[in-house]
């Protein structure tokens, strides 16, 4: 009996020591009583620096020596109080580690009714580069299905969600807001007369001269071909007719230089203001008042008639 007790004992020990996961026991008062040398490894640590030490003193010695877990704070006591709250606070926690050296553990801590507790580690750096390989991905796909190719900003679909969403809360709010319709005049000119990647130019150029002078929060996109939108929240009409007009002459002011040619562009800008108006109403009073400005010779800017006066 004494014999098969040894025996298993010596076959759980051999195994915990063999595993790749880490076990470690504390006892009542917190003190580590015992660890395999997966846990140890997780530490950078033998058997002899941290058997007998208590949970704050291998924090500490982890802090001190840059071993072990990433500890960010420039107050290691305020940490140690944080920490001391969380532990032994459930029967049972589970939590990621991330370890100084870059590797990434899930630990398991169990509280057991007689006050020690058990620690099981489990490496899963492969996972965690895995889901940030997989996250940064999905954040670059979801950025390219946003934006427009040739001029990277907001593409039709983003501007159009963006608008959408920014009018639901002006709409909770009243605010008022405008949307400006800007449309390059004689652009199939620059194309006919310079190529297409002229043109494409053009739009480029045309998009970063716009970017840089709008306020953080305006949002700005390609709506499609040689069209773009602003859309401006909180703004009223005669400030909405001074950015306009502010756009209007950026554009004109300066010729575009495409390989050492001096390319005058001008634009035509609709401007439609209101309070709780939907993006389709915006648009269309937007799209009829760029409409008479391309028909009253082009390079200005007309102001929708108000659906609701202010
Ligand atoms: N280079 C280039 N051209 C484009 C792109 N998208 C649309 N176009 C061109 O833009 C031109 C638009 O021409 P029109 O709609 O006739 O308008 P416009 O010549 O600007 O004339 P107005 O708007 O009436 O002043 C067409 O020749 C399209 O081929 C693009 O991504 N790149």
């Amino acid at each position: 009996m004494i014999n098969s007790f040894h025996h298993y004992a010596k076959l759980l020990a051999d195994f915990a020591n063999q595993s790749k996961d880490g076990y470690a026991i504390f006892s009542a008062d917190d003190i580590l009583i015992c660890a395999n040398n997966a846990f140890l490894g997780t530490f950078n640590q033998t058997v002899n620096n941290m058997i007998g030490l208590n949970f704050t003193e291998i924090i500490r010695l982890a802090f001190t020596e840059k071993t072990g877990p990433k500890i960010d704070t420039d107050d290691i006591e305020q940490w140690l109080v944080l920490a001391a709250k969380e532990r032994r606070s459930r029967d049972f926690r589970l939590f990621e580690v991330d370890l100084v050296d870059g590797r990434w553990f899930l630990f398991s801590e169990q509280l057991l009714p007689t006050g020690e507790l058990l620690l099981q580690t489990k490496d899963i750096t492969k996972q965690k580069i895995l889901e940030q390989h997989l996250s940064e991905r999905t954040r670059s796909l979801t950025n390219l299905a946003l934006t427009d190719e040739l001029t990277r900003i907001a593409n039709r679909r983003s501007f159009v969600a963006s608008v959408q969403s920014e009018l639901s809360r002006c709409e909770r709010s009243n605010f008022k807001v405008a949307l400006l319709l800007l449309d390059i005049d004689y652009f199939k000119s620059v194309n006919d007369n310079h190529g297409h990647q002229a043109g494409d130019a053009v739009l480029q150029q045309v998009a970063r001269r716009i970017s840089s002078t709008l306020r953080e929060y305006d949002i700005f996109g390609r709506i499609g071909g040689e069209e773009f939108g602003v859309f401006l929240a909180e703004t009223d009409r005669t400030t909405a007719a001074e950015v306009a007009e502010r756009l209007r002459q950026l554009i004109a002011a300066e010729p575009f230089v495409l390989s050492g040619l001096a390319l005058p562009v001008t634009i035509s800008i609709g401007v439609a203001t209101g309070t709780c108006m939907s993006f389709e109403q915006l648009y269309a009073e937007a799209d009829s008042a760029l409409y008479k400005a391309k028909h009253a010779g082009r390079n200005q800017v007309v102001m929708a008639v108000p659906c609701f006066a202010f």
